[in-house]
């Protein structure tokens, strides 16, 4: 595809998004219908996608409307591509620009600060109240791609796994902050096809997790409750932290579907068990609660969420923590640690909820607290240790 149609075909996909469906949805309908796409066509056509999703405000402003084709001019227009020299109607690429799309665009620097800085107006004040005079860079680094990054199974070591991968054309960087962190910097697309990958030597897991996990209290023989397992990306960091006795629990236990097939790659073994049976297995030296959240520290890597979160899911997904919070403090033992991570930037849900917590249930202390921001590489992130005393 030429890179016109690339952006011709990101216009539609685009405007089924804003239009309410889901943006793999689109991506995966639009490939369907378009088998000569390669590879690579449908790696560009995403990252259009993706790139706009991101910048959506700035970029409909810049494109001087929020459409598909509006997003598509503001993108390359932030990128100082003049949009005449694609928006052609020539080699399948977009028809020409309008004389109102062919207006001087606005000075992005004149603009209000959500559309600069392409976050929703309702949360500015909670940004600012987060990160301080750090707001702005945060949200800056939010419209840009996310890095991918790796954690090396710890027996082999990141060096071995970092030479696994340079075989297979797929190069990394030791990344700063985590003992088996690699950061992609060539080839990522590969990943999942690789022997290091399906041998176990690698897991896809950011940045900012690492780091918490390895801040946590984790000593060989510890019973180790995971609550909110899901995919298990931190039941299997934690296993490589310390010879622990795992248990992963979720309230949809469907999402814990491929632990089994990730923990049999990373050569560990951790059981799985129902809400009913916990009690009976209870109690647990450390109890981890990576909770649903907003995941605004992850915005680069899911930019729908920037749009589709609202005040009233705020609120709901504050409540279901704090009754998470609870139901886990229950499976702690005297002594034992209650852990609460979240991938969120926001007050209210992180210390926020800490501290009503600690209202609530006077048997915990807080030990350490540690807010991740992307400015440090990885994701938004925080994670707060309480120990029942
Ligand atoms: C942020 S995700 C967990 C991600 C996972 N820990 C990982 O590292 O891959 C939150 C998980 O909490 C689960 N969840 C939601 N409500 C819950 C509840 N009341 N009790 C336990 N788990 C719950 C969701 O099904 C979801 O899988």
């Amino acid at each position: 595809m030429t890179p016109e149609a690339r952006i011709a075909a990101a216009i539609p996909i685009l405007d089924a998004v804003l239009g309410g469906q889901a943006a793999e949805q689109a991506l995966t309908r639009w490939a369907r219908g378009s088998r000569f796409a390669g590879s690579r066509d449908r790696a560009a056509v995403r990252d259009h996608v993706y790139d706009a999703l991101r910048c959506r405000r700035s970029f409909a402003a810049l494109g001087g409307a929020e459409t598909g084709r509006g997003l598509m001019i503001g993108l390359l227009r932030a990128g100082g591509v003049a949009p005449e020299s694609l928006f052609t109607g020539a080699g399948y690429g977009p028809e020409p620009l309008t004389a109102e799309e062919g207006a001087l665009p606005p000075d992005l620097t004149t603009l209000p600060r959500g559309v600069r800085l392409d976050c929703p107006d309702w949360l500015l004040p909670d940004f600012d109240a987060a990160l301080g005079d750090s707001a702005d860079e945060v949200l800056a680094r939010m419209r840009q791609r996310a890095p991918v990054c790796l954690r090396a199974n710890a027996r082999q070591g990141r060096e071995a796994a970092a030479r696994a991968l340079a075989a297979e054309g797929i190069e990394t960087i030791l990344a700063d902050g985590a003992s088996f962190a690699l950061e992609v910097v060539a080839n990522a697309q590969k990943i999942k096809t690789s022997t290091a990958y399906s041998e176990g030597l690698v897991e896809l897991q950011d940045l900012s997790p690492q780091c918490a996990v390895e801040a946590l209290p984790l000593q060989d023989g510890m019973r180790v409750l995971d609550y909110c397992a899901g995919g298990g990306g931190k039941t299997l960091a934690m296993a490589a932290r310390a010879d622990l006795a795992l248990t992963a629990h979720d309230a949809i236990p469907a999402r814990m579907k491929d632990l089994p097939t990730r923990a049999a790659r990373a050569g560990i073994a951790v059981t799985q068990a129902d809400t009913g049976a916990l009690a009976k297995m209870a109690p647990f030296d450390l109890v981890l609660t990576d909770v649903p959240c907003s995941g605004t520290g992850t915005w680069r890597r899911g930019p729908e969420a920037k749009w589709t979160l609202t005040p009233d899911r705020l609120a709901d997904l504050l409540t279901l923590q704090a009754d998470i919070l609870d139901r886990a403090a229950a499976h702690v033992a005297p002594g034992g640690w209650l852990i609460y991570m979240t991938c969120s930037l926001l007050s209210p849900e992180n210390r926020g909820q800490i501290d009503r917590f600690l209202a609530r249930n006077h048997g915990f202390a807080l030990r350490h607290e540690r807010l991740f921001t992307p400015l440090e590489g990885g994701d938004g992130f925080y994670a707060a240790h309480l120990s029942r005393v």
